[in-house]
């Protein structure tokens, strides 16, 4: 049946292996753009065993992924992530009724009405995290980690003080790891041939067996101890406010709905850190490679907020050029640059056949990087997004139709503060090798479902006496407020 259809062109595949050695183990977006100026809008990539497509630019996407998302709402076999304890985690759940009860219950914890109830706990955090950037800046990476797993943990199960939290933290990022490793489309033969799942470990070809057993064991540790600690606190009267404690204290409950709560928790926890560090990451290297940009945001703030305080949640409508940063950087390098959906059935799209089961890529990076739609796309330039009628850009990175992320309130929210309160504070400049010359950060991107830079080297300094000292009192004050989350109603 497909060879009497009109399949889209793509690179011509070889017998078994198809295109899979044609394709880089890294930056694949620039790969996949390429054969989009060369294919045209749908391009056809051969795996081993199976087949995807790739769409490059907006107005496919916003036609396939938008207005047909009850078409393109499903996601591609990812086996070898459910074999390693990620079975029930939203992002992979194929689309139907356990996937729409999840968003639902887990909308009502990041909806922007709820988000608000988390903006104190947000700000009452920042402080502590300047603090750390002003003792040991080198761990700049660390520090946008730490932080955000904070305010994921705190919002997902309501745990209090940095140490406390930490033996959690290192087994979210250990689970991340995980996920990061076993949730690409197309990388493990299983998700491509199913029946391999069958085979005993000691079978030949089933090594990967192995290592998705020990994979599991990490996830399960990580994904159950908090929210076995959050029912236990329950029961004990000791559970403080949180999405989990208010979601198993308010929901009808049976052990169906007091899975997916625990799913949801999962999503809010593992959902935030990486993705946040990602793109805060990226956001860092940008101050340094561009200084001018830095201080034009730096004058905004002073002149909105001043420098007798911290800027806050709240300030975001008055300050547009720190807004267009952010808008920038997630532009600049998207932190998922591919974003896989699978089609439920039959369709066709300029003139092409799209079966049922396809996996359809939106690349993001190359919808970012349209040069008719954003012109010097590889440059820095936040200015383009304060220009009347500008092209939105974090529409497009949180993804689309029913799958659209639903942390992009909280991400964005709390991304925003941070960008504005580093800037209000510190300078992020070029580092200097023991030589004296500039080390020049180089744009590379690691492997995996988010898009991090490789380990880059910044100098990160305070902007002056009079900063230190409003970190210091800001942490005084933060400290008086309590280490708690305010309760939202479902
Ligand atoms: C920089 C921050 C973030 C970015 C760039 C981001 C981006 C994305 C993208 C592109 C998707 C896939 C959407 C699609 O398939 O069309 C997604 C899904 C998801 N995100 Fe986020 N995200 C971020 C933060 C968060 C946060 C803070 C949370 C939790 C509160 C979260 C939870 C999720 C979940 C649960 C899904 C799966 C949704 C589904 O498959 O139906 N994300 N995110």
């Amino acid at each position: 049946r497909r060879k009497a259809r009109n399949l889209p062109p793509g690179p011509k595949p070889l017998p078994f292996i198809g295109n899979a050695h044609q394709i880089p183990p890294e930056n694949e977006w620039i790969k996949f753009k390429e054969w989009g100026d060369e294919y045209g809008d749908l391009v056809k990539i051969k795996m081993p065993g199976s087949m995807l497509y790739i769409v490059n630019k907006r107005k496919v996407v916003d036609e396939l992924f938008e207005a047909r998302s009850a078409v393109y709402c499903s996601r591609p076999n990812f086996i070898m992530a459910s074999l390693s304890g990620w079975d029930h985690s939203i992002p992979t759940l194929p689309y139907g009724q356990r996937l729409r009860e999840s968003r639902k219950l887990l909308k009502k914890g990041t909806s922007p009405a709820a988000v608000k109830t988390y903006h104190p706990y947000i700000n009452r955090d920042l402080p502590f995290f300047l603090e750390n950037m002003l003792s040991t800046p080198d761990k700049f990476v660390e520090h946008y980690n730490r932080n955000a797993a904070r305010i994921a943990l705190k919002i997902a199960y309501g745990y209090e003080g940095i140490t406390e939290d930490e033996r959690i933290i290192q087994g979210g990022v250990k689970a991340m790891e995980v996920f990061s490793a076993t949730a690409v489309p197309g990388v493990w033969a299983v998700d491509t041939f199913p029946f391999l799942r069958h085979l005993p470990s000691w079978a030949p070809f089933s090594s990967f067996k192995v290592f998705a057993e020990r994979c599991k064991r990490i996830t399960d540790e990580a994904l159950n101890t908090p929210f076995y600690e959050v029912k236990q606190r329950l029961e004990n009267g000791t559970a403080d406010g949180s999405f989990t404690s208010v979601m198993l204290s308010t929901e009808k409950l049976d052990p169906e709905t007091e899975e997916i709560i625990k799913w949801c928790a999962t999503g809010i926890f593992t959902g935030q850190f990486d993705t946040t560090t990602a793109t805060l990451s990226w956001f860092t290297m940008a101050m340094a490679k561009y200084p001018d940009v830095q201080k034009k945001a730096q004058a905004e703030i002073d002149r909105v907020v001043g420098r007798d305080r911290l800027p806050e949640v709240g300030d975001r409508d008055s300050l547009p050029y720190t807004w267009a940063i952010l808008q920038e950087t997630m532009r600049w390098h998207p932190t998922v640059a591919l974003v896989p959906h699978m089609a439920v059935q039959d369709d066709t799209y300029g003139g092409y056949f799209v079966p049922a089961g396809t996996t359809v890529i939106a690349n993001v990076w190359a919808m970012m990087h349209d040069e008719n739609v954003y012109h010097d796309a590889d440059k820095f330039m936040p200015e383009r997004f304060c220009e009347e009628g500008a092209p939105d850009s974090l529409s497009v990175v949180f993804g689309f139709g029913r799958r659209i992320c639903p942390g992009l309130v909280v991400a964005q929210t709390h991304m925003f503060v941070t960008i504005a309160s580093i800037l209000a504070t510190l300078n992020i400049s070029k580092a200097r090798d023991n030589a004296g010359n500039v080390i020049e950060p180089r744009e590379d991107a690691k492997s995996g479902v988010i898009n991090f830079p490789k380990p880059f080297q910044v100098s990160i300094t305070p902007r002056s006496d009079a900063a230190i000292q409003l970190i210091r009192r800001s942490v005084e004050h933060s400290k008086t407020l309590p280490d708690k989350l305010e309760l939202f109603s479902p």
